[in-house]
């Protein structure tokens, strides 16, 4: 919608095909021959099957926009997408705010700062301002791990422990994914901005977001919600990545246990604050 509307001549692949085309977007069933950009938005687990089924030429820039680290195999997103070029679009956006306009500004990730720029001025309109960057490993962990510590912050609001737990789950939460970056080879500089600390306040402390809801039934111990929620997933592949880098991530270790059901929410909290004392 958000391009179509600035005039970009936008074509909507799926496999239903159907429903609602964005205003002057069309659907097609396959990708057409001159395809300039090609924005892949299927959940993170579906990445390597959607780029099996529609196989984008490897010579068209692909944009990535899934938030989440593949189950078994632990990769990134652009881990999964080698041998394209391969960028993230990534940041704090429901996408119900895009689509009724909404001011929105997210970080572009390419391999280059060249091409981060190239394709930031590709794909800005007037609504969607974007910050250009070649660290692509700091844009993917902040916009995987954001939704884990969400799940942790809406569980906190859920069991009715307030807004300085959710403040200091967010804080320590934020220091979780910089520590992951750093030892995955990615800047802590990124994980500060849109895609890290952005994403994070966003969906931490928003009902809008799917993650910060599940986290808030938990912590109810309400009737779960279906659909997708990539903390869910992201969970335990992110906390075996971090076992495999020796980095110490105590609330995605919780999360993680407590959706395993290895603890439950009042054993985690108990955890969580009975560790030793440490510097901040
Ligand atoms: N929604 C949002 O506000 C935002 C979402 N994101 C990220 O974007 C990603 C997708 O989220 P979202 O769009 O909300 O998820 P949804 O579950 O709403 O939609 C996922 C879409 O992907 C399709 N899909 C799933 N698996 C496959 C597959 N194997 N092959 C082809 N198509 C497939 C689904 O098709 P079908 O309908 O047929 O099941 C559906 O159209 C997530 O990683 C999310 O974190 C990022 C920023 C904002
Ligand atoms: O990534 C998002 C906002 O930036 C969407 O969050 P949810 O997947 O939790 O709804």
């Amino acid at each position: 919608h958000v391009w179509a509307s600035a005039g970009q001549d936008v074509t909507l692949i799926g496999r239903k095909a159907s429903g609602q085309a964005p205003e002057a977007a069309h659907y097609a069933t396959e990708l057409p021959q001159d395809t300039g950009i090609v924005v892949m938005a299927v959940p993170a687990q579906a990445t390597a099957d959607a780029l099996a089924t529609y196989a984008p030429a490897r010579d068209v820039p692909l944009v990535l926009t899934a938030k989440g680290v593949e189950r078994g195999s632990l990769r990134l997103q652009t881990d999964i997408a080698t041998g394209w070029e391969t960028s993230v679009l990534t940041g704090p956006s429901f996408a119900a705010d895009l689509r009724l306009g909404k001011p929105t500004a997210l970080t572009l990730g390419s391999a280059t700062i060249g091409a981060a720029h190239g394709l930031a001025d590709a794909l800005q309109s007037p609504v969607l301002r974007l910050y250009p960057t070649d660290d692509r490993v700091g844009a993917q962990i902040g916009g995987a791990l954001k939704n884990v510590i969400a799940i942790a912050c809406g569980a906190a609001m859920g069991a009715g422990l307030g807004e300085s737990a959710r403040a200091a789950l967010l804080t320590r939460g934020l220091a979780e994914l910089t520590r992951l970056t750093v030892a995955l080879g990615g800047r802590a500089e990124t994980v500060a901005g849109l895609s890290g600390l952005g994403d994070l306040t966003l969906t931490a402390t928003s009902e809008q977001s799917r993650n910060y809801r599940f986290g808030l039934a938990l912590g109810r111990g309400d009737t779960l919600p279906a659909g997708t929620v990539e903390g869910r997933v992201t969970a335990g592949a992110a906390m075996a990545l971090a076992e495999q880098h020796g980095i110490d991530m105590p609330i995605t270790r919780m999360v993680a246990a407590l959706l395993d059901g290895q603890v439950t929410l009042a054993d985690a909290m108990e955890r969580l604050l009975s560790r030793p004392t440490r510097t901040e």
